[in-house]
């Protein structure tokens, strides 16, 4: 059965979209909205890079992703893409050569499924996005996404990339612990209580129906099913159990959202300084604070956005609360399409992108973007990754002038906070009116580059901050091009010499129009480049 889903619905204007590189057969997809960065406030007013230094070189000049700049020449800046691009790097894409090829193609964020491969394979590929950034002026962001301990299928053993399960054939699947290669047509489960949970005539759903199954006969630890609907079968996939058409929630539901070997891997996370952490199974916002004041006590310099990955029925349920303590959401359709029926699935990423726009979070649509890739003959990850970078929606969104449409409650929680949105809000305003070419917003925490992506203006708004890792989270956020730059209170020596870098390198010319905004002076400039 195929999985259909509403990939970019105008309503559900995605901040970012993602495609999942991972298998050589299976690309994914996810796109995001734009992030509420809650950072460190205490930045102070002296310059510092990530490791509290300033590069003497830094001084003199301006950082943008390499693959932006490009596409800014090539398109000219107004028609440059504003949502960004997720991928998740497995087996097939994390060579140098594949990696550089994405971040060509377009990536912002690099995302590592921990599902998956060992925690040496992921440091690998973190310290190779790293380097590549390093040494070829990328800014690719770094994504570590959980495991969780909800319910799945183990790996299929030896190498086998897929299984396929055709109609009417029996298989086991077992909470033994195998050798590998597995016996014939049979599947272990993660969860010790699967056998005792489920009953004879329960259906089971493999990553949302992709495959189904009836249990037919429990012996023991082996639970042996009929298949109903075949298909193909990745590892790891996540398992449901429904019956009299209802998702069972037994024992299962109990489950602990950040397993003991969720948290070594947030340790390692941590450790290896990646700019997100998405966790997987959210239930309430308890979870996220918790990790939130775990990840402060542990990492005191460094400041990590944490995801919360909407993909159970409890997450639907606390869905505000949810938002309002994480620093952005994902539409996990993957899995939420399991828990969910499949029909309810673009209903609810309408509301969820919804909310994260109103209270001002970046939002990812994540899985079953193109689907058809997974069989796509040969790099299937640069196809997605270049269909998606197309994003026709972009433009038709701007000819409707769609950004007219969305009313925005006020957030502010304090007065300065207040002050900084309606900047923003009439900055936004006055670029859609006077048609200006760029706005430019100078921000050292990133809330005000966050307030006008908000917005999502008629034009590519240019960020301006001095820390790198608040460029690299900037990358989430839709429209933002992020760029690093020192600089000073001086609201006109900052764009004097804003201008004239940006001339040096050829991405803005004598009378462009601008707005310029900054959260040091709380300022509407507009003015012509000179
Ligand atoms: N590091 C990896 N090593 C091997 N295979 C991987 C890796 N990452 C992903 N895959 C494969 O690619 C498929 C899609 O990966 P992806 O991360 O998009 O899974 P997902 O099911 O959408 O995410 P989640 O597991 O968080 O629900 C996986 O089912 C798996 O088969
Ligand atoms: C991305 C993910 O976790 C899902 O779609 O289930
Ligand atoms: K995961
Ligand atoms: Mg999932």
């Amino acid at each position: 059965m195929a999985q259909a889903f509403h990939l970019l619905s105008p309503s559900s204007l995605p901040t970012a979209t993602i495609t999942k590189p991972s298998l050589t057969s299976s690309p994914r997809l996810l796109s995001v909205r734009p992030i509420r960065r809650r950072l460190p406030s205490a930045i102070s007013a002296v310059i510092v890079s990530d490791n509290g230094k300033t590069p003497p070189e830094a001084v003199a000049t301006i950082e943008v992703d390499a693959a932006t700049e490009a596409e800014m020449k090539e398109n000219g800046f107004r028609s440059t893409r504003r949502t960004k691009l997720v991928c998740t790097i497995g087996p097939a894409t994390c060579g140098e050569e594949q990696l550089e090829a994405l971040a060509v193609g377009g990536m912002n964020v690099a995302r590592i499924n921990m599902c998956h491969g060992t925690r040496e394979w992921h440091r690998s590929v973190i310290r190779s996005v790293r380097r590549l950034n390093e040494e070829k002026g990328f800014a690719v962001a770094v994504m570590m996404d959980t495991e969780g301990s909800e319910i799945h299928m183990g790996d299929l053993g030896g190498s086998a990339p897929s299984a396929r399960a055709e109609d009417g054939e029996v298989w086991t699947f077992s909470v033994r612990a195998f050798n590998s290669p597995l016996p014939e047509r049979t599947i272990t489960v993660n969860y010790d209580g699967f056998a005792e949970d489920v009953k004879v005539g329960d259906e089971l759903l493999v990553d949302g129906g992709m495959v189904r199954f009836e249990v037919i006969e429990k012996i023991g630890p082996d639970v042996k099913c009929i298949c109903t609907d075949p298909g193909l079968m990745l590892p790891r996939a996540n398992l449901t159990f429904w019956r009299e058409g209802s998702l069972v929630r037994e024992r299962n539901a109990m489950l602990p959202t950040i397993s003991s070997k969720d948290w070594l891997d947030i340790d390692f996370g941590i450790a290896e300084g990646v700019d997100f952490i998405a966790i997987s199974f959210v239930k309430s916002a308890e979870v996220i604070n918790h990790l939130k004041s775990y990840i402060a006590a542990r990492a005191r310099d460094s400041d990590i956005a944490v995801i919360a990955k909407i993909e159970s029925i409890d997450s639907l349920a606390n869905l505000e609360e949810i938002i309002r303590v994480s620093d952005g959401a994902m539409v996990a359709r993957g899995d939420l399409g399991a828990q969910i029926p499949l029909e309810q699935v673009p209903a609810a990423q309408q509301k969820i992108v919804q909310l994260c726009r109103q209270l001002n979070r970046p939002v990812i649509v994540a899985s079953q973007l193109l689907e058809s890739m997974i069989e796509y003959p040969t790099q299937p990850e640069l196809k997605s990754l270049t269909s998606l970078k197309r994003l026709r929606i972009e433009k038709w969104w701007r000819e409707e002038k769609r950004h007219e449409a969305v009313v925005l409650p006020d957030i502010a929680s304090s007065f300065s906070d207040s002050i900084s949105e309606e900047i923003c809000n009439s900055a936004a305003k006055m670029a859609n009116n006077l048609e200006v070419d760029a706005l430019f917003v100078f921000t050292k925490s990133g809330h005000m580059a966050s307030l006008l992506s908000r917005c999502r203006p008629d034009c590519p708004i240019f960020a301006f901050t001095n820390t790198t890792s608040v460029r690299r989270r900037l990358n989430l956020q839709w429209g933002l091009i992020p760029f690093r730059l020192t600089f000073s209170d001086d609201m006109e020596s900052n764009l004097n010499r804003t201008f004239s870098l940006l001339k040096a390198r050829g991405m803005i010319k004598s009378g462009d129009l601008i707005i310029a905004v900054s959260d040091m002076l709380q300022s509407i400039q507009v003015m012509n480049v000179p």
